[in-house]
């Protein structure tokens, strides 16, 4: 049986994929949230969120996650950092998966990627956890109804939980599986529950193609001043540096929290929701992202709650410190309706450095931002990756290693153009810890980071005086309304000045190594502003 609303000429069955249970084209939430009651996914929530649990996994498995190797993509894919899988173990994976999923009922949902249109892709995800339909449609770009009669795929992906892998048959790792095929224009994932895999999925697949259209794929947030989309900022960040809780700013306009692209015309969303970490989320501090895990549809993912109350607890991280909650954009009040913005006048890289050696917020060059941005300084915070359970030092490339799969020069080259064609101011900040390292210090207050970025995006803090930092040659304010002046200064910040001059040492050595699979690579700008 098929129900709901779909182009008619491209069901599933049009694309190969027979012998299903009953299939659910386009529902909406309401219906979403029937279907995963009645199939026992989760539990109402408070205000009608959806509560879920994702048994193993709670965060992603880069190590599960592959590119098939096909002829067209042979040369444009950087294999070092994704791994490669042979296309006649994918064309098992898939006849296998297609198998397993015989006569079971699933959820289709036709969304789009990316708010502007001339760059779009047409996503079509089909779950088989109902409730993996409703993150998805809060996470991507929703269609009009009636432009569902004349939806076409451009990419498909299939999201089977209860597929299990095996590696001696699909050319995989282990159970769980992530497959992409650019050829074939297909997604596999197969042995995970956790919801990121599906939005990260589509991200990969930008971060692929808009390249070769001189778009800039951004792993970052992004928001604009009120009324002025000129004023744009991005925040670049890996996973839990901030961009969430920081792009989420009540005196400015969210564009979104995550995936951005940037082309001739400006910046653009390319989803319609957002994905925020829950753990310690505090009312007084956001409470903008406090107020969705109450309203109807969110889904709320690993939190443990009352069972008698459903009330949440904020605190509790026995499931995981990745939990979650999911709701469209315009769950938050000042989020922009179109999720287009303007060439970013300020880009933020943020960095959670669990070393306590960076400032708070340094102004970068252009040259010193492309070599940051290279070399992608943060630290893997607990849960996001699987086995990752205490904040873990890492260099990941465009401040987004696991998602690109292409080499990072190619998204340097075009962020390096863009910022020079529109003159981009660029920041580094800290959000990680401060007064030692992690164990010893603490995290960077969220008061000082956000009147820090009001003081860059205001453009006061390009007014204040300004040391040169001997370390790493950047420049930091020494005085900042609001913010005192120690906190500015690190090594003041510590109680043992020798320990941080140690630590900074030791950090300056590792950005020193890791840069050096860029040489022959990079412009002599960049190589001259090289730390160490
Ligand atoms: N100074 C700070 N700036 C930003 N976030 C902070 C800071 N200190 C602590 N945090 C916490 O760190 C986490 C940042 O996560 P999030 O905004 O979801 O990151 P991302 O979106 O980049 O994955 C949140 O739980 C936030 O409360
Ligand atoms: C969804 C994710 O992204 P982020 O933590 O950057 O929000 C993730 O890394 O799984
Ligand atoms: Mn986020």
């Amino acid at each position: 049986m098929t129900t709901g609303r779909v182009n008619p000429t491209q069901r599933l069955e049009d694309q190969g994929v027979s012998g299903l249970g009953n299939v659910y084209y386009n529902l909406t939430e309401p219906d979403l949230i029937e279907h995963a009651l009645s199939r026992k996914e989760g539990a109402l929530g408070q205000g009608g969120t959806f509560l879920v649990t994702t048994g193993k996994h709670t965060g992603r498995s880069p190590k599960d996650k592959f590119v098939v190797r096909t002829p067209s993509v042979e040369d444009t894919i950087w294999w070092d950092n994704n791994a490669p899988m042979e296309p006649a173990a994918f064309d098992t994976l898939k006849a296998d998966m297609i198998a397993h999923m015989a006569g079971g009922d699933y959820f289709v949902q036709d969304l789009f990627g990316g708010a502007d249109p001339s760059h779009r892709l047409d996503v079509r995800v089909v779950t088989e956890l109902a409730w993996h339909g409703l993150f998805i449609r809060h996470l991507l770009r929703r269609p009009e109804r009636d432009e569902l009669e004349g939806f076409v795929p451009d990419f498909t992906i299939i999201n089977c939980p209860s597929f299990k892998a095996d590696p001696a048959k699909h050319g995989c790792r282990s159970d769980t599986v992530i497959a992409i095929n650019f050829d074939a224009k297909t997604i596999l994932i197969g042995g995970t529950e956790y919801a990121g895999e599906n939005k990260k999925s589509v991200f990969t697949l930008l971060n692929y193609l808009l390249p070769e259209k001189g778009v800039m794929p951004m792993h970052c947030s992004a928001n604009h001043a009120p009324g002025n989309p000129v004023d744009t900022a991005v925040f670049f960040g890996l996973s839990g540096t901030g961009k969430t809780t920081l792009s989420a700013d009540p005196a400015r306009i969210l564009i979104g929290d995550d995936e951005h692209g940037w082309s001739e015309r400006g910046t653009f969303n390319f989803e319609g929701g957002c994905y925020a970490k829950t753990i310690s989320l505090n009312p007084e501090a956001e409470p903008e992202i406090y107020a969705t895990t109450k309203r109807f549809a969110t889904v709320i993912e690993n939190m443990v709650y009352d069972p008698e109350t459903h009330e949440l607890d904020f605190e509790d991280d026995s499931l995981t410190a990745n939990m979650r909650c999911a709701y469209p954009l315009d769950y938050i009040s000042n989020a922009s309706a179109t999720g287009l913005g303007g060439h970013p006048k300020n880009i933020i890289m943020l960095t959670c450095d669990a070393f306590g050696v960076l400032p708070p917020i340094a102004r970068l060059s252009p040259a010193q931002a492309m070599y940051h941005f290279l070399s992608g300084f943060t630290s893997k915070v607990a849960g996001t990756e699987r086995g990752v359970t205490e904040p873990e030092p890492t260099f990941s490339t465009c401040f987004g290693a696991p998602f690109m799969p292409r080499r990072p020069e190619v998204y340097g080259e075009l962020l390096k153009q863009k910022i020079a064609k529109h003159g981009a101011t660029c920041w580094l900040v800290n959000t990680g810890w401060t007064g030692g390292a992690y164990g010893t210090g603490s995290r960077m207050p969220i008061k000082a980071t956000r009147t820090l970025l009001s003081a860059a995006l205001d453009g006061s803090l390009a007014q204040a005086p300004i040391r040169k930092d001997k370390n790493f040659g950047f420049e930091v304010p020494t005085t900042v309304k609001g913010v005192p002046d120690i906190l500015l200064d690190p090594r003041r910040t510590w109680d043992d000045a020798a320990a941080y001059d140690r630590q900074a040492a030791k950090l300056v050595q590792m950005f020193s190594e890791n840069f050096a699979q860029y040489e022959g690579h990079i412009d002599d700008d960049v190589r001259a502003v090289a730390i160490g």
